[in-house]
């Protein structure tokens, strides 16, 4: 299947958050779907990295990286290391690098944009709170389906 959410917004639309924002796709699945973890940090990817090294579950990480381009709050290494520990994507409110790469990995990726530049690693950022994203606000353990045609989020499971 390639398109997931014309169906799903026709029969559980009431149900569907929308979520408005820039966002492209960048991973080798354009077609994703998990339960939501939640992480905000600012041109500093430890969060990231450290959780994307966990199981994953077939979860989605959504990263709040409050828009900036600047730098990359994940490359091929992290989305590699994704992938290993069962992530089914990651929605990045920021950057990516590797786009190359990525691009080649069964991995949902969808960001804002891409950069060369990676970030400085302070140990910045909180994990498992309420981000506000593209006129949605999304909670840890929402359930968020994707595909080429966006992202919409719901409370409940719709499966
Ligand atoms: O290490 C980083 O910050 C990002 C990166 O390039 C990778 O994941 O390969």
């Amino acid at each position: 299947m390639l398109d997931l959410l014309p169906d799903l917004c026709d029969a559980h639309g009431d149900q569907l958050h929308w979520l408005e924002a820039p966002l492209q796709d960048w991973g080798g699945k354009a077609l994703f779907f998990g339960q939501v973890v939640t992480v905000k940090c600012f041109e500093d990817n430890s969060r990231v990295k450290e959780l994307l090294a966990t199981p994953g579950q077939g979860k989605v990480l959504v990263v709040d990286g409050g828009g900036s381009t600047r730098q990359a709050l994940m490359g091929d290494l992290i989305a590699k290391s994704a992938v290993d520990n069962g992530w089914a994507g990651v929605v990045i409110f920021g950057a990516i690098r590797d786009a190359g790469e990525i691009a080649t990995l069964a991995l949902g990726v969808k960001a804002l944009g891409v950069t060369p530049f990676k970030t400085e690693r302070k140990g910045h950022g909180e994990t498992g709170i309420a981000l506000r994203l593209g006129g949605v606000n999304i909670r840890p353990g929402m359930w968020l389906y994707a595909d080429k045609n966006g992202v919409v989020l719901s409370d409940n499971p719709i499966h």
